[in-house]
């Protein structure tokens, strides 16, 4: 599903952010990717939902090589990633149903199956109550929710969040990390950037750790079943 080997990047003349960065996803699994502010987190997934080229080194996606890639096929493969940014990127004018809608009506979606996708979504992330709503008279979790919303409603077969619980407090960043879970319950493949430890120790998943650039040796506790934590569960995707 996801390969990097040897990648290193660098921005513009700068020092490199990333090296020597290999690893590999298998269809379906879930992973935290964990480090300290500044580690190359967020570069890291920018080169994963194909924002940004590698200075150096091998990225495959769904099994193509991405720098054999031309435009179109770039933008085919990006609409299978669904991405979840830092800082939302939600439309300010566009009311709560209209930016989750969006990704459905750029693929054409017929409006009674794409009304029907976005009300059912919208309830499965417990905005049913918001929809006609601006993001911006929301709170922070909630606007994290439609962002969620957006990334997922195309049914993307990779999901790439950049600090998703980055604004809410612990209790609504668990119910939000188990809407990923529940995600990836469905079969979706999810990897979720954050430096909140405490919270990867409470979902049995396991954790790339990026510390200066570079990609740390798995530790024990970041292998599946590493963590004696229970989960619990946000409900079943809507299909
Ligand atoms: N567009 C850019 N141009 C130049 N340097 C950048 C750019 N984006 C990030 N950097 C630098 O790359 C390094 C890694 O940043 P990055 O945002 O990837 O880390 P992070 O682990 O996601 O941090 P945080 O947890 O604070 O979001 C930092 O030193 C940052 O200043």
């Amino acid at each position: 599903m996801v390969r990097f080997e040897d990648v290193y990047l660098r921005y513009g003349r700068g020092p490199d952010i990333l090296q020597r960065v290999t690893f590999r996803l298998e269809p379906g699994s879930f992973h935290f990717l964990v480090g300290p502010s500044g580690a190359g987190k967020s570069s890291l997934l920018k080169l994963l939902y194909l924002g940004q080229r590698p200075t150096q080194g091998r990225i495959s996606l769904f099994g193509r090589d991405v720098a054999k890639l031309d435009r179109d096929e770039r933008a085919l493969l990006r609409r299978r990633i669904g991405v979840i940014f830092q800082d939302f990127r939600l439309i300010g004018h566009l009311s709560v149903f209209e930016n989750v809608a969006l990704p459905l009506r750029i693929s054409g979606e017929p409006e009674s199956r794409l009304r029907a996708k976005v009300e059912e979504l919208l309830a499965w992330v417990g905005l049913a109550d918001c929809i006609t709503a601006l993001p911006a008279t929301l709170s922070g979790g909630q606007q994290q929710r439609i962002a969620i919303a957006r990334a997922v409603i195309s049914r993307p077969s990779l999901i790439v969040a950049d600090e998703p619980t980055g604004n809410v407090d612990d209790r609504i960043a668990m119910r939000l990390l188990h809407l990923f879970v529940e995600l990836h319950r469905s079969g979706t493949t999810v990897v979720i950037a954050t430096h909140n430890e405490g919270l990867v120790q409470r979902i049995d998943k396991p954790a790339l750790r990026l510390s200066g650039g570079s990609l740390l040796p798995p530790a024990e506790a970041d292998l599946p079943g590493g963590s004696e934590q229970s989960e619990e569960t946000a409900g079943q995707v809507p299909s």
